[in-house]
């Protein structure tokens, strides 16, 4: 029976190529099998027993595979034991997962402070097979992603983004080195540059007025309305769409994306260390990224808007905006199919990069002038002397305002929107400070650590924009806060004038202060972070009373 039993499994098929092999080699191959767990004693038993020479099985085969094996793994062992010395510091992390576990989802940057006391400004994470390399000093920093620019300006590979959503081609996936890069780059610099936010000027003014009258009304609801404002504006110049209110379709689009991507993206993937999971149904174990996929791709985020925008300027009854101004050719020719993509991609970008970032600064600006009053009152008189009391602040007013300026570098520098920026990809091995940073690894700015540090910043968590003034100020945070190198943030500027005429109007028209309880104790507002990578303060009681009402808009 056994012999039969055995005979039936593929690898004991006589196999012509095995006659003539001796004794010792069938005898041996069987122990390999047996060795292997796949025959218990008594099939091992019962094959020698009843197996003829020329029954038996295509065994060497298996036994080079083990050679193979073995020694592809020792040199892999072996590989990794020489990297490991060359290595930056690593934390001591788990056998397989490496330090997976140790990086928490909610505010990293934190934990990876931490460690720069332990193991020095650059640090290594092994994450499964994957290299991550943390820059935790303003040096590391500057001397890799900008004085090195040319290979690290990519965006570590994810087969999530690039081979599941097809996002390789997006603003922020495109390689630096695809030609993508470089028009996407030209279009944002014609689009945001300094003399193209100029002309946005009349639009920043009508939304801020619209926020600050929302703001009288309903006070309260001081982050719905700031959320308004920072998309209505970048609707506006992206697509040349109004925004009709708080609950505004297209408003709502953008706000779900980026729960969505709070929801999804804050935790690795399993599929980015085991890409063949994305040939897997959705029932599979460790397939959470196809939910991922189908909520990302039902929102359609970039889809929907760019339509809209599409038919508004087909049907020539339309404002001008940053899609309007490349989809229609100065000299009348159609635009590609390929041109049309690159749009659609540029104007998403717009409103993703810009839509959320200066809705977390702003809130964290409400915050730091609740707590710090005296700031807050400076920052007042100055407005008060530069537009006389009689008016509200103008975009040209910048100049009249150093401590306002200083107040708002303060509040990015104490507070960053996005603490670990978004992760570079080096291009090929690199040696820095005696270290290996491996081709391909995820670099990883530590933006938080950087304006955290004592020795850019003494005292970094206090408040206090008087270090940006005076003769020897400290380093600019705008330097750090966004981004480094071919990658730095494209929308800078807008962000920069739009938190300037932001901050401006709201402290000309208000008074922020801390609530009271019923027995007119001030509540201290509590420091939350929501999770994500951008860094939003959670929702806090505040007092927002009108101090100017001759100064509110009435339109
Ligand atoms: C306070 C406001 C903002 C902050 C702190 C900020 C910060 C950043 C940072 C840190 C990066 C990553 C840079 C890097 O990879 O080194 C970035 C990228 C980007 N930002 Fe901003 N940003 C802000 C506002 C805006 C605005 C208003 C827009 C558009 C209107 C925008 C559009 C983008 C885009 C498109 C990228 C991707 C660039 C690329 O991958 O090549 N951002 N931003």
């Amino acid at each position: 029976m056994w012999h039969r039993v055995l005979r039936s499994h593929r690898a004991f098929r006589p196999s012509t190529r095995d006659a003539g092999k001796s004794a010792w080699t069938r005898r041996y191959s069987l122990v390999t099998l047996r060795y292997h767990g796949r025959l218990n004693r008594k099939l091992y038993k019962s094959a020698v027993r009843h197996s003829e020479p020329r029954d038996y099985i295509k065994m060497d085969s298996t036994l080079v595979f083990i050679v193979l094996a073995s020694s592809t793994l020792a040199f892999i062992y072996v590989a990794n034991r020489r990297n490991q010395a060359l290595f930056p510091p690593t934390p001591p992390g788990q056998w397989f997962l490496g330090n997976v576990k140790q990086i928490p989802a909610r505010q990293p940057w934190f934990q990876f402070a931490a460690w720069r006391e332990l193991y020095g400004d650059i640090i290594h994470l092994k994450l499964i097979n994957k290299h991550m390399i943390i820059l935790n000093s303003k040096k590391a920093t500057l001397d890799l992603l900008d004085g090195q620019s040319n290979i690290y300006s990519h965006r570590p590979k994810s087969v999530f983004l690039d081979e599941v959503l097809d996002f390789s081609n997006d603003v922020f996936r495109v390689r630096a080195d695809d030609p993508h890069f470089k028009a996407h780059r030209r279009m944002m610099h014609s689009g945001l540059g300094p003399r193209a936010v100029r002309e946005y000027q009349p639009l920043q003014i009508q939304e801020t007025n619209t926020m600050l009258r929302s703001l009288a009304e309903d006070p309260d609801k001081f982050i719905a309305h700031i959320r308004r404002n920072a998309g209505a504006l970048i609707m506006k110049v992206a697509y040349g769409y109004t925004v009709s209110s708080v609950d505004d379709y297209y408003l709502k689009l953008v706000e779900r994306h980026f729960e969505i991507l709070e929801e999804t993206m804050s935790l690795p993937l399993m599929i980015e260390f085991f890409p063949t999971l994305k040939y897997l149904p959705s029932w599979f174990p460790f397939t959470g990224f196809r939910k991922a996929e189908k909520m990302i791709r039902d929102n359609m985020t970039d889809r929907i808007p760019y339509d809209w925008a599409k038919k508004q300027v087909e049907s020539g009854n339309f404002v001008d905006s940053f899609f309007a101004r490349f989809f229609q050719k100065e000299d009348g020719a159609t635009t590609s199919q390929d041109e049309e993509r690159m749009l659609m991609r540029v104007c998403a970008a717009l409103y993703i990069g810009g839509a959320d970032t200066t809705v977390a600064a702003l809130t964290s600006f409400f915050y730091l002038m609740e707590t710090h009053l005296e700031i807050q009152q400076r920052a007042q008189s100055e407005v008060d002397a530069a537009t006389g009391g009689d008016r509200l602040p103008r975009p040209d007013d910048e100049g009249k305002m150093p401590y306002l300026t200083a107040v708002i570098k303060e509040t990015l520098r104490w507070s960053p929107v996005v603490p670990l920026g978004l992760p570079h990809s080096v291009d090929r091995d690199d040696i820095y400070d005696g270290y290996l940073i491996p081709a391909g690894s995820s670099v990883i700015a530590n933006i938080w650590a950087i304006t955290h540090d004592p020795e850019t910043y003494p005292n970094p968590d206090v408040f206090e924009p008087d270090r940006h003034l005076g003769e020897n100020p400290q380093p600019n945070p705008f330097d750090f806060v966004f981004g480094f190198g071919r990658r730095s943030c494209p929308g800078s500027h807008l962000a920069e004038r739009s938190l300037f005429q932001n901050a401006a109007n709201i402290l000309a028209v208000f008074n922020i202060d801390k609530k009271r309880d019923p027995q007119g104790n001030p509540i201290e507002p509590t420091v939350e972070f929501r999770g994500g990578g951008i860094s939003h303060l959670k929702d806090f009681p505040i007092k927002i009373i009108v101090r100017s009402p001759h100064l509110l808009p009435t339109t």
